[in-house]
């Protein structure tokens, strides 16, 4: 069985290092010319699988947009991955999971058992119960293939203040998740499959992510503010394993199938440049 890292490194070097969010916001279904309903997410989830599946190395359903239409929703969701993967993009499923271990357990068969209808490629978690609650995760992901990105430092101004608080020995919780993590990469060639979420827009927190050895998810760019040429900031020499991540600022220029194409190679073409080594 192929590692999710190894996956991941593949697809990042055939379609570039980027990563598009489905995130039919209330807003931008309204942009589009859709109705806030299921009929409209449908057709706005559709719309950029079909322009962008082929393409992009990485397609991120933000879960909270399809579950607040409930079961149809989830089903929406179940059809998207699945034309996802057909169409050769790897899917992580945006939903933060996190509880005690054997809740987890109960987490990690939804999305990365390959018999559940919503089985990803990969999820987000979250370290809030402890990363070694996420066992179970990790666990079946090695499996199966699959992968998990934890919660480190995330984009919103909101986070710091739990994620940068010091523990007794000194370090911020967000190292100590850096470094369990690190601990679950080390020797994975080329890539570790348990990756880690660090916000395009938190700047030079002085956190070492030298070790990490796995995939760094990078939102924030684009509507939150991010631009590329902040990657170099805030990942200094952690640079090569970065996956930025855009949503509204591809999204918002659709509908047409053209312009979200070539919405999504401008903001390929922008990461690429920042994560040029020498540049
Ligand atoms: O730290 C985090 C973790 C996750 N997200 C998610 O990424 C997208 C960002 O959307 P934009 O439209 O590009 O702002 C969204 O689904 C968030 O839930 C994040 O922003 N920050």
């Amino acid at each position: 069985m192929e590692s999710f890292g190894a996956r991941l490194h593949r697809a990042v070097t055939e379609r570039g290092p980027l990563c598009v969010g489905i995130d039919p916001h209330p807003g931008l279904l309204a942009r589009w010319g859709l109705d806030d309903d299921v009929r409209g997410l449908d057709r706005f989830a559709r719309t950029v699988t079909e322009a962008l599946g082929d393409r992009v190395a990485v397609v991120k359903p933000q879960s909270a947009f399809f579950e607040r239409f409930g079961s149809k929703g989830m089903e929406i969701l179940e059809s998207t991955i699945r034309q996802l993967r057909e169409a050769g993009s790897l899917v992580l499923l945006d939903v933060k999971r996190g509880d005690i271990g054997s809740t987890v357990a109960a987490y990690a068969s939804a999305y990365l058992d390959p018999s559940s209808p919503v089985h990803v490629d990969a999820v987000t978690a979250s370290p809030y119960l402890g990363v070694g609650a996420l066992a179970p995760m990790f666990e079946l992901a090695a499996e199966h293939g699959g992968g998990v990105f934890v919660l480190a430092l995330t984009s919103n101004p909101e986070g710091a203040a739990v994620q940068r608080a010091r523990t007794a020995d000194g370090r911020t919780v967000a190292q100590t998740v850096i470094d369990e993590i690190s601990q679950l990469n080390a020797g994975a060639q080329p890539l570790g499959s348990v990756g880690l979420v660090v916000g395009a827009t938190i700047g030079d927190t002085g956190h070492d992510l030298s070790a990490v050895n796995g995939p760094l998810l990078a939102p924030g760019l684009g509507a939150q503010g991010a631009t590329a040429a902040d990657l170099r900031v805030v990942f200094g020499s952690a640079l090569p394993a970065v996956l930025p991540s855009y949503s509204r600022e591809v999204l918002g220029a659709g509908p047409d199938p053209d312009a979200l194409r070539a919405a999504a190679d401008r903001a390929l073409t922008d990461c690429r440049a920042a994560l040029a080594t020498g540049d």
